[in-house]
């Protein structure tokens, strides 16, 4: 995480001293697919990259086909949407088979020694490792499955989260010089550490207020398996039900006349915990797997981006929150950078 956010800083200094001093943040902040497909991938990062784009294309096309007529077996007609999603498709598998394939090849020839700790190898060894002691559960095409959740669920969200929270720390400089001190500090000129990150106390709240206010993911959709009583509505079983995330984290009822505003204070007690008011990764067992992640790298960027340059929001930036099936920033998130020590 701190190498690449090394590298993102450095081309930011760089552009600076060309003279460039407004910035698209949220292309920056998206530029940071690096990690999540290290993360995977290791030092097949790079397709993994390609892998990414072919995602967010797909995204983007599922959204719209989404915004189209519907009727039942509508998804196996053989529209444009439809088709380019299944050629799309076709091509995220192929890649991700041969980044799996190549890998398991080389421990099968003898060529490398283990499938190595990264998340592909992980599954790798738990497959075979079922293979041998037991019923045999994980399959390739489970594995492709669970790399292809992860890069979808992992990369865009948190790019998201930073591409806003950098939004709100521009507009608000109060908070912004706050953060900066306790970044300075906390670290102290470090680079920051996992000892670090836990007396971020402010960087934290900052963060909640963020997703509270712009959470990635806007709804959540579940399925009743049984009948059931919810207030005095009778939901029947195999009703699809959405939870709308975006509703609840502005509702005045539950956060107070300010629900709209940026006050990252309502984090500031320490009763405060994730519940029912507050589901930026959901909440029950199938919560979001990597929250515990998302939080750390967005601590790191946040905290080495904050003491690397003071920023404030550029004129041209038009507030345009759209979703599509996350929340984005419709025409970006302009900010003007000033290097702190030139
Ligand atoms: C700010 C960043 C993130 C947000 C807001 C977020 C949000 C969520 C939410 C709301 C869900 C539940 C979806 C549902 O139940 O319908 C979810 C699931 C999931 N997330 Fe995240 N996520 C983030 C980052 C990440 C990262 C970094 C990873 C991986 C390293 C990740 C991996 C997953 C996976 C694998 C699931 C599916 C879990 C399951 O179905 O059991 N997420 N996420």
């Amino acid at each position: 995480m701190v190498e690449c956010t090394k590298k993102m800083l450095q081309s930011l200094e760089n552009a600076v001293e060309l003279g460039q001093t407004e910035f698209e943040i949220g292309e920056y902040m998206t530029r940071l697919t690096d990690i999540i497909s290290r993360t995977e991938f290791d030092c097949s990062y790079e397709k993994g990259k390609q892998i990414f784009h072919l995602l967010t294309a797909l995204q983007r096309l599922c959204a719209q086909a989404s915004r189209h007529l519907c009727f039942p077996g509508s998804r196996f007609f053989p529209s444009k949407y439809n088709r380019e999603i299944k050629s799309l498709k076709m091509e995220v598998e192929r890649l991700l088979m041969e980044i799996i394939q190549c890998r398991k090849d080389c421990v099968e020839i003898g060529r490398s020694s283990s499938y190595g700790n990264d998340l592909l190898g992980m599954l790798l060894n738990e497959m075979q490792n079922k293979r041998e002691n037991g019923p045999f559960s994980l399959n390739l095409q489970l594995i492709m499955d669970e790399c292809k959740t992860f890069f979808f669920a992992g990369h865009e969200t948190t790019a998201l989260l930073l591409t806003w929270t950098t939004m709100l720390l521009s507009s608000n400089p109060s908070w912004q010089d706050k953060v900066r001190a306790e970044v300075n500090h906390v670290c102290n000129g470090e680079t920051p550490s996992v000892d670090h990150l836990p007396k971020l106390a402010l960087l934290n709240m900052v963060i909640n207020e963020s997703l509270r206010l712009y959470p990635p993911a806007t709804v959540l959709p579940r399925m009743a398996f049984e009948d059931f009583k919810l207030g005095d509505l009778h939901i029947p079983k195999g009703l699809s039900i959405w939870i709308p995330v975006l509703a609840i984290h502005h509702s005045e009822e539950l956060w107070g006349k300010d629900a709209n505003e940026f006050n990252p204070d309502r984090f500031a007690s320490k009763s405060f915990s994730a519940g029912r008011h507050f589901i930026p990764f959901a909440a029950g067992p199938r919560n979001c797997i990597g929250q515990t992640f998302a939080m750390m790298e967005a601590k790191i960027i946040l905290a080495m981006l904050i003491s690397r340059f003071c920023f404030t929001i550029s004129d041209s930036y038009r507030h345009a929150p759209v979703i599509v099936l996350t929340i984005k920033p419709k025409y970006g998130v302009q900010v003007r950078l000033k290097p702190l020590n030139p």
